[in-house]
């Protein structure tokens, strides 16, 4: 029975439901097919528009500096020239949101002049395995600092080992320490082994209070894959049925083609509808993905 709350209402955090985590199981075989069933995607002016407008345009490099910072935020900014805006009808566009490390945020902040949000990655990021109270306190300072936006990521090691108990009391923790500012859940498909724990991380991290599921930290050996989305998205819309709650999507990782990009947005409008294509409930996590969808718009 869904819940009539406004359309952005922030997911809460639900009490945990292990009845519900071990129902969950998934067909591997069936969500190859399903993806397969979406064909070849067509690319479109507009599509790639879309597609711009949900970038999280990101730089986590042990090399970052703030020089880079300061030139990603310009780029998200401004990612296309006033000549191409006008071209196609799209002045002001920016990407969604700029992610990067902690001790970026006051170079981004001044950057951005408020006119894109900040996100952070936080928690132990990449493999979350640091002390739980120094995770939580990564995210409390990330906070304080000024971002909006908080990605964390799972210990593995709990969801691996079957402790969903576990990785919920984790995540809902972050999620209290993040206060206003929305969450991110990154559950590292690449590493969680099977497309049903996959599925269970994800609805955990929704029981969590997670605004955001997000695959990947760009750091696994194997990323963001359109049969992780699939079963994400699946779970993202069994979520909605069940609570009324509308909670987003954040591929990530290895995401450098245009033509990759529009495959997730197919993903998205087949499983939960054109409000997933907006950066309130969509995003894509790339730190190379906007250079080709600028090349490919200022050549359409
Ligand atoms: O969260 C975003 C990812 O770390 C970006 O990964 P990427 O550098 O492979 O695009």
């Amino acid at each position: 029975m869904l819940n009539n709350h406004a359309p952005n209402a922030r997911n809460p955090i639900h009490p945990y439901d292990e009845g519900l985590v071990q129902s969950l199981s998934i067909e591997e075989g069936e969500v190859a097919n399903a993806v397969a069933a979406l064909g070849e995607q067509v690319s479109s002016p507009a599509r790639l528009l879309k597609a711009l407008a949900v970038i999280d345009l990101t730089t986590l490099s042990g090399d970052d500096t703030p020089e880079r910072v300061k030139a990603l935020c310009a780029k998200a900014r401004q990612p296309l020239k006033p000549e191409v805006q006008a071209k196609l009808g799209a002045e002001g566009v920016t990407t969604a949101a700029v992610c990067v490390y902690h001790a970026f945020i006051g170079t981004a902040l001044e950057a951005l002049k408020g006119a894109l949000p900040l996100a952070v990655v936080s928690a132990g990021f990449p493999h979350g395995l640091s002390p739980l109270k120094a995770r939580i306190l990564e995210v409390e300072e990330s906070v304080a600092a000024g971002a909006t936006e908080i990605d964390i990521v799972i210990d593995r090691s709990k969801a691996l080992t079957g402790d969903w108990k576990g990785v919920y009391d984790e995540v809902r923790a972050f999620r209290q320490a993040c206060g206003e500012a929305h969450m991110k859940a990154i559950i590292a498909t690449g590493d969680l082994g099977s497309l049903g724990n996959v599925a269970k991380a994800s609805v955990v991290c929704m029981m969590a209070g997670a605004d955001f599921i997000k695959t990947s930290t760009g750091k696994e050996a194997v990323n963001a894959t359109p049969n992780v989305a699939l079963v994400m998205a699946q779970m993202i819309a069994l979520w909605l049925k069940k609570t009324g709650y509308k909670v987003g999507f954040k591929p990530a990782g290895g995401i450098s083609k245009a033509k990759d990009a529009l495959v997730y947005q197919a993903i998205m409008q087949d499983v939960l509808g054109e409000e997933w294509l907006e950066p309130h409930l969509f995003r894509i996590g790339a730190s190379s993905l906007l250079g080709d969808i600028v090349t490919q718009l200022e050549n359409a």
